[in-house]
């Protein structure tokens, strides 16, 4: 049965380090949960706490009510799936699939329906015979993934199981993760320092910097509305420019700094100040070329066509490099040098506090 996974003030030390800092969390049963960042922020820290292979220095993690701290690894019923597939080179598919299954002492009629049950989910049944050697990376994964749902596990694990392979059998491969946790419904973290793979897989992300949980959100939510500029940054493409918040009857504006005035809506500032510095986030998407003369001076100084759309690189008046990117026309690029004037689609741009540590914008419709 699928379970809660609940992280309370949950502490990680090695040695004297501090690696966690008391991360509180909260995973519902089913979802498909990601722990996203950069290298050595401690996602495979914690992914190994909920395994059992870490200790845990304080706080508590549960499964449903149960506190499973002090609980061996091999009585959590977890299914694991890693990097390196882990698969067992001496046994076909169908063995390494029951192997687990055998270690239980299910009965060997139950074992041959849960296999081959199993092997059709993960869609390899017609190369059950076949030894692990004459499969392909992506099919070695479907056997790595087929092994750790046979045991029904309560919670299954996965750490950057896709990076040993190419782009394109990554693409297909986080599509058919996807759908087979879908269909199978098993509580699921998943850890990668891709962004774009957990966008495309996730129910939830948390991303973390130095143990810390920055932001926890459908890909929509931490996508559109960054809880801090790490996030910003971490999450696709941003660009950071300076400005000013000004209230003026109960109505904010910004002014990007060079640049223009625009109202913003639903603003939540905590400070009562009327005019104060902000950290504006713009996503390359959301730059529109102002036609007349106002808005953002701009110098192009190159682009990238890309099909649909066009990238450009340009500088602002203070020397700050924006990246834009509109919607390709069938007539001429931009040339180098081109000045243009720039406003922004103020819905989707993101006011930061001067530190980039607040968001003061609400919600998109989600
Ligand atoms: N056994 C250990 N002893 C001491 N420090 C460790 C140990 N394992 C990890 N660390 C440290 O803990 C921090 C978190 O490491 P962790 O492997 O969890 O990061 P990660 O986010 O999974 O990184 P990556 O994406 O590179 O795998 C790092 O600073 C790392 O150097």
């Amino acid at each position: 049965m699928s379970v809660t996974i609940s992280f309370q003030d949950v502490v990680k030390k090695y040695g004297d380090t501090k690696v966690i800092p008391e991360l509180t969390l909260n995973i519902k049963q089913g979802e498909f949960f990601t722990l996203l960042g950069p290298s050595g922020c401690g996602k495979t820290t914690l992914l190994r706490m909920v395994a059992g292979f870490n200790s845990v220095e304080g706080g508590e993690i549960r499964f449903n009510d149960r506190v499973i701290n002090q609980v061996a690894p091999g009585k959590r019923n977890i299914g694991m799936v890693f990097q390196n597939y882990a698969i067992f080179p001496h046994l076909t598919v169908k063995g390494n699939v029951a192997f687990g299954l055998e270690n239980r002492k299910v009965s060997k009629a139950d074992i041959e329906k849960k296999v081959a049950e199993v092997l059709k989910v993960v869609q390899i049944d017609q190369y059950k015979d076949r030894l692990p050697q004459n499969l392909s990376g992506g099919q070695q994964q479907r056997v790595a993934l087929a092994r750790a749902i046979v045991i029904r596990p309560d919670v299954l694990l996965m750490d950057e199981p896709l990076s040993n392979l190419d782009a394109k059998l990554r693409i297909e491969m986080r599509n058919a993760i996807k759908e087979i946790q879908n269909s199978v419904g098993i509580t699921t973290v998943y850890v990668t320092h891709d962004q774009e793979e957990a966008m495309a897989v996730s129910d939830r992300i948390a991303v973390m910097k130095s143990g810390i949980i920055q932001h926890v959100g459908t890909p929509q939510e931490i996508y559109q509305r960054p809880a801090n500029i790490f996030v910003a940054t971490f999450i696709g493409h941003t660009n950071i420019l300076e400005g000013t918040l000004t209230k003026v009857n109960n109505e904010y504006r910004v002014r990007f700094s060079p640049g223009y005035e625009e109202r913003v809506n639903n603003i939540k500032v905590p400070t009562s100040a009327e005019v104060q510095p902000v950290k504006l986030s713009v996503r390359p998407e959301e730059f529109i070329i102002s036609e007349d003369g106002t808005g953002i001076k701009t110098t192009i100084v190159s682009s990238i066509f890309l099909g649909q759309n066009t990238h450009y690189f340009a500088d602002l008046e203070t020397g700050l490099r924006v990246e834009i990117t509109i919607e390709s026309t069938t007539g001429n690029l931009l040339k180098p040098g081109s000045v243009i004037y720039l406003k922004a689609n103020m819905d989707k741009v993101n006011v930061y506090d001067e530190q980039g540590e607040m968001n003061y914008t609400g919600a998109i419709g989600l």
